[in-house]
């Protein structure tokens, strides 16, 4: 774990503000979009386009048919812009890389901001590599409608995209630079707050419909549209002793966003991996059966029990 007292980017102000589950607004009306959400994947089976990583492709699309939608990958701008007009949301996940990325994936996003079509980033292994920096350095003015990431990678885009000394309100001024991490977090979750806040108020104006939000993965999963702070406890350790699992995330979170708005798609997705988690976790007998039982929670969970789901809000 990263120290504490940070400021700009990796900092931890949300956790001092006390905890107030009725600063939502009206959190029964959350679980409501939350359910619904969920309902209207399985109704409509909506396409997630995806270009991913070589590693979980195969866990990324079972997870999109398992939580009720469809996949199609690719990996040429033209294909992927012209699928776009079928594609209810998109996603783009920077694992693997090839040479083409770098011109290919500022095209796509390019396209996704003039069409005003909404898609998911993971940057995973933010921080590391010319390549990986220059293709997530150009997202900043074509940005993701959700991002969703580990801690150690939200903390490196922000740092990437210059947001931790705006006068924005979000907390402290100073912006030290993290070391970059490998696919796994070497940060915590709490360690990303302003981070998150600051990508998500970065994005939104920018995003279809003025909203965004980004998710920060973990023990406690942590989701922000750069205004509360939503904390969803639970999941499993046994999720990142399989490849995929945050790849699988982001992947579902396209498919949520396909039929709801960012918040709610965000947190719809990462409480339904929470609640697969912890079934998957019961019923298995180490990381090969905990991702077949994972993908068969995904699929048998009710929209009632993801949207029953704990859910701690802040401001
Ligand atoms: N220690 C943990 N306890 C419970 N759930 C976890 C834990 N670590 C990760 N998860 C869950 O695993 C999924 C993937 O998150 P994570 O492992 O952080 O992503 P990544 O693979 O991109 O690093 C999320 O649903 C998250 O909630
Ligand atoms: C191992 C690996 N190497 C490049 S991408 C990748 C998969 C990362 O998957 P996740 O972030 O979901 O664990
Ligand atoms: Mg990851």
């Amino acid at each position: 774990m990263n120290d504490s007292h940070r400021h700009g980017c990796n900092g931890r102000t949300a956790a001092q503000t006390p905890s107030d589950p009725h600063a939502a607004g009206d959190p029964a009306a959350l679980r409501d979009r939350i359910a619904q959400a969920v309902r209207d994947v399985r109704a409509t089976t909506p396409l997630a386009q995806s270009f991913t990583n070589f590693v979980t492709i195969n866990l990324v699309a079972n997870a999109q048919l398992a939580a009720g939608g469809t996949a199609a990958m690719s990996f040429l701008p033209d294909d992927v812009i012209d699928t776009s007009a079928i594609s209810g949301a998109d996603y783009i996940n920077v694992g693997t890389l090839l040479p083409f990325y770098k011109e290919a994936l500022p095209q796509i996003a390019r396209a996704f901001h003039q069409s005003g079509h909404p898609w998911v980033l993971d940057p995973v292994a933010a921080g590391i590599g010319a390549t990986r920096t220059a293709i997530l350095t150009a997202f900043k003015d074509y940005p993701p409608t959700i991002i969703r990431g580990n801690a150690s990678e939200v903390i490196a885009l922000c740092d990437m995209w210059g947001l931790g000394r705006q006068d924005d309100g979000v907390s402290g001024d100073e912006h030290p630079s993290t070391r970059p991490a490998g696919v796994e977090s070497v940060d915590d979750v709490e360690s990303a707050t302003d981070a998150a806040r600051r990508l998500a108020r970065h994005m939104a104006p920018l995003s279809p419909g003025g909203q965004a939000a980004v998710a920060v993965s973990g023990k406690v999963d942590l989701v922000t549209d750069g205004d509360r702070i939503y904390r969803l406890p639970g999941g499993s350790a046994l999720m990142s002793k399989i490849t995929g699992a945050g790849c699988s995330l982001g992947g579902v979170t396209a498919t949520y966003l396909a039929v709801a708005e960012p918040l709610t798609a965000t947190l719809a997705a990462s409480l339904l991996y929470n609640r697969a988690g912890e079934i998957a976790e019961r019923l298995s007998d180490g990381p090969g059966s905990f991702q077949v039982h994972l993908l068969d929670a995904l699929w048998n969970l009710t929209p009632e029990q993801v949207a029953a789901s704990e859910i701690v809000v802040a401001r």
